[in-house]
């Protein structure tokens, strides 16, 4: 499958805070989207997920306008991992994450074994079965976001929209969403992702986009995520290295402050 944005106008009120941005994303492509604060990107993610009404241009999902789409038909196709989530109800885990399969479900039905198995399974991959019977308000922030990409896979969508996945985690847990996000998209998932880290891009993205305050770039990892770059839209020096690991050489970058 293919996602289309193109030429996408985005913003709020009189103020066009995106403007005329174009890209695709396919199955099993991770493209990550880069950028300084207040520079677009959620409200971009916002106009993708259809939360926000598009002002220009057009998205489709393998060609078809998704404009006119239902919310349940979104939530179908598209899943999407927030940046912060605080819920009206003191849900337990569980039931958050069950929320996910809300789109599979029909108007009055309850979830099904199937729907409890998937949530089980979602959740022993990410390693927080633990939390299953937690009240969601009463966990860290880095669990509940675990918990959202949980919610979110057991939506089985086909492509997954996910704002600053690793925000609130710890290292350790930054590599595990990482590793989740590569092995989705082996599977077939197309993942939209925002980072503050230009390091996450090289490590798991195949396409980036580059948001400045006026413009954008979109190219491969390498071409887009450079020392002149980086230098010119955070106003920091890097130096870009290549190093060693088992299977072949990964960038990193390496601020010098
Ligand atoms: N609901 C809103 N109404 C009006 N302006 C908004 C609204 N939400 C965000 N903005 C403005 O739109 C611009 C882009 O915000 P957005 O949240 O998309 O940035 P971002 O790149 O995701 O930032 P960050 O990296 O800090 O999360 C900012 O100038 C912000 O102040």
């Amino acid at each position: 499958m293919k996602l289309e944005v193109c030429s996408a106008v985005c913003g709020y009120g009189k103020r066009d805070v995106i403007k005329g941005i174009s890209f695709s994303v396919s199955s099993k492509e991770i493209f990550c989207l880069l950028g300084p604060n207040g520079v677009g990107k959620t409200t971009l993610f916002k106009t993708v997920l259809g939360f926000l009404k598009l002002r220009g241009g057009s998205i489709k999902v393998d060609g078809e306008d998704i404009s006119q789409w239902s919310r349940k038909k979104y939530a179908q196709v598209i899943g999407y991992v927030p940046q912060t989530h605080t819920p009206p109800f003191p849900f337990a885990v569980s039931d958050v994450v069950i929320m996910g399969r809300t789109a599979h479900l029909g108007s009055f039905s309850t979830p099904a074994l199937t729907d409890r198995t998937i949530v089980r399974n979602v959740m022993e991959e990410l390693g927080i079965m633990h939390l299953k019977d937690r009240i969601y308000t009463e966990i860290s922030g880095g669990e509940r976001q675990m918990v959202l990409i949980a919610r979110a896979l057991a939506q089985q969508p086909q492509f997954l929209v996910m704002d600053e996945p690793t925000s609130n985690l710890d290292f350790g847990n930054q590599m595990l969403v990482l590793r989740q996000i590569r092995k989705l998209s082996s599977r077939g998932i197309g993942v939209i992702m925002t980072s503050h880290f230009p390091d996450h891009a090289f490590l798991c993205s195949s396409k980036v986009a580059l948001l400045r305050k006026e413009g954008f770039e979109i190219g491969r990892p390498d071409e887009i995520v450079t020392e002149e770059n980086l230098q010119e839209v955070y106003g920091v020096s890097v130096k870009i290295t290549s190093i060693p690991v088992p299977g072949g050489l990964v960038k990193a970058c390496v601020p010098l402050i």
